[in-house]
């Protein structure tokens, strides 16, 4: 199992600014606040948290991609004509060269939404932050990691989840909505406690309404046993619930 957080560059991968690209596909946004808007997806590999449920195994817990010029990765958007772009991993903000793919993504006019962990916050043009911000019951355990010996990762997950510093970077930069795994009513004082730190903390409003509840699941079946346990929460506290469409409509194959 690799350990790295992040993934080596070979000598072969392309000159100038390049990033490991695990998938680039069209589908619908899945998720959170534009959920069902069509969209163009960049995954990129590699990440410094292993949340023991990730749905992105091959760019977390054992990361594979092929390494591709930022200008290549434009021109395969492009073909792909979106309004919508979403760049996602894996953790995309740890990667320098993210930030060139976005600010030429933002010279042809796209509207860019970023899917990350919030752990870090470069300067980059972003239209919507989506943020998952990792909570306690995220952490990989002897009991729920992949194959069954998180050993290092364990401390390491914990340690970096929450960085208040990035969170509230990416609340007063970016339109930002926080989306959190739900697993079930647990998790509920954790997040009431977290929503509260950032909104000390920040100098920006955060809305119950950018606050989204989404049901931990993989899979269909997995989805139906918390869907609605989740849906309910957020009614029960006031905040958003999202959808997992794209597990509902193709159960999470892979390119949807
Ligand atoms: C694979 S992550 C990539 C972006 C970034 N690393 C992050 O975690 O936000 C994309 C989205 O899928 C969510 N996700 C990952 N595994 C999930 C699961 N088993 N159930 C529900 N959501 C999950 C993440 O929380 C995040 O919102
Ligand atoms: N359709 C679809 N919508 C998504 N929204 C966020 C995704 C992600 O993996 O970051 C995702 C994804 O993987 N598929
Ligand atoms: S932070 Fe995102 S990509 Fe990384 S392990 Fe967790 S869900 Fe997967
Ligand atoms: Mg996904």
């Amino acid at each position: 199992m690799p350990v790295t957080s992040t993934v080596e560059r070979p000598d072969d991968a392309p000159e100038g600014p390049a990033l490991p690209v695990n998938e680039l596909f069209a589908s619908l946004q899945g998720e959170g606040k534009l959920a069902g808007v069509p969209s163009t997806f960049v995954r990129t590999s590699g990440c410094n948290l292993r949340c023991w449920f990730c749905d992105s195994y091959h760019t977390s817990w054992d990361p594979t991609h092929a390494w591709m010029s930022v200008e290549r990765i434009v021109e395969e958007v492009e073909a792909r004509d979106p309004t919508h772009v979403v760049l996602t991993g894996g953790e995309p903000l740890l990667h320098d060269a993210s930030a060139t793919l976005l600010e030429r993504l933002a010279d042809e006019g796209y509207h860019l939404t970023v899917e990350t962990n919030g752990t870090l916050a470069p300067d980059a043009p972003i239209d919507l932050a989506s943020v998952s911000p990792k909570l306690s019951t995220s952490t990989p355990t002897p009991d729920n990691a992949p194959d069954g010996t998180p050993g290092e990762w364990e401390a390491r997950h914990e340690e970096r989840r929450i960085d208040f510093d990035a969170l509230t970077t990416l609340l007063e930069r970016h339109e930002v909505q926080l989306k959190f795994v739900v697993t079930g009513p647990d998790d509920m004082d954790e997040i009431e406690s977290l929503v509260a730190d950032v909104r000390e903390r920040a100098d920006a409003d955060l809305n119950d309404e950018d606050v989204l509840l989404m049901p931990e699941g993989r899979t269909r079946e997995e989805l139906d046993a918390t869907r609605n346990v989740v849906a309910d929460l957020a009614a029960e506290y006031g905040y958003r619930y999202t959808p997992r469409l794209h597990v509902d409509l193709w159960n999470d194959a892979p390119e949807t």
